[in-house]
């Protein structure tokens, strides 16, 4: 699915596709918007969704807010990568901007549920590099939704009600973090796709590069 893009160090590698799943209000989106602004080369994935905009999202920002009728064809056109319900509520990836940013050489950023990570790994396994985030405690995670304020009480004790299910899941991805302190947790997440970029199998312009030293120090 990928085409080539340049790394810092001006080698050609394939473009990856970096997941972040979590049960709700375990900071997937805290994380991703600080990952979008320090980590150059990264895009973020704008969902469609059918759930109501909470206070503050902002349309083709956060989520593609869109109606039934509209996700149906959606579904229909093959215009999604992949697609899931969550929380009574529609949610997919768009086919086209992932297609056009990994095409342009550039990392792209998910932050999508377990359903959705396993369709992504049935289609490109070796591209996706996936990571489950967990709160410290079911308390904290708790907390975190009220502090959010974005969302009733009734939804937050569906999320919570969920949580304990989609933890469940924690064992298909690559790595975990635990998001006791956004600082930390965002150097682990910073330190894991770094380390990602640089691994030998997507660094595609490896081959030509040594060949190259080597034919330097032939002379
Ligand atoms: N380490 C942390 N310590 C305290 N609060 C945090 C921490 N990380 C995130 N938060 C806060 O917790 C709340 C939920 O975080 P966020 O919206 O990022 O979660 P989420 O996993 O994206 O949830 P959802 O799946 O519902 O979109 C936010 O108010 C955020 O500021
Ligand atoms: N499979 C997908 N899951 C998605 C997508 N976009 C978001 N999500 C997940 O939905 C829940 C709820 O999100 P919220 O914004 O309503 O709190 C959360 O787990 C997201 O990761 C998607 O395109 N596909």
């Amino acid at each position: 699915m990928t085409t080539g893009g340049h790394g810092t160090d001006g080698v050609e590698r394939r473009g990856l596709m970096f997941v972040l799943s979590s049960p709700s209000g375990a900071g997937k989106t805290t994380l991703s918007r600080l990952l979008i602004e320090r980590m150059p080369g990264l895009r973020m994935s704008v969902s469609a969704t059918t759930r109501a905009k909470r206070p503050g999202e902002v349309d083709g920002r956060d989520y593609l807010f869109v109606d039934n009728a509209r996700f149906d064809a959606m579904v229909k056109g093959d215009e999604l990568l992949e697609w899931a319900t969550v929380f009574d509520n529609s949610y997919g990836t768009p086919r086209a901007p992932v297609e056009a940013a990994l095409s342009a050489g550039q990392d792209v950023l998910f932050d999508i549920d377990w359903q959705g990570t396993q369709q992504l790994r049935e289609k490109a396994r070796a591209d996706v590099v996936s990571v489950f985030i967990l709160p410290p405690s079911a308390s904290d995670l708790e907390k975190r939704l009220h502090s959010r304020a974005q969302d009733s009480d009734e939804v937050i004790r569906k999320r919570m009600s969920r949580a304990s299910h989609e933890m469940s899941h924690w064992a298909e991805y690559d790595y975990i973090v635990i998001n006791h302190d956004i600082d930390e947790a965002f150097a682990e997440v910073q330190s894991i796709l770094k380390a990602e970029r640089l691994k030998r199998e997507r660094r595609i312009g490896l081959v030509g590069f040594v060949r190259s030293l080597q034919g330097q120090l032939q002379g």
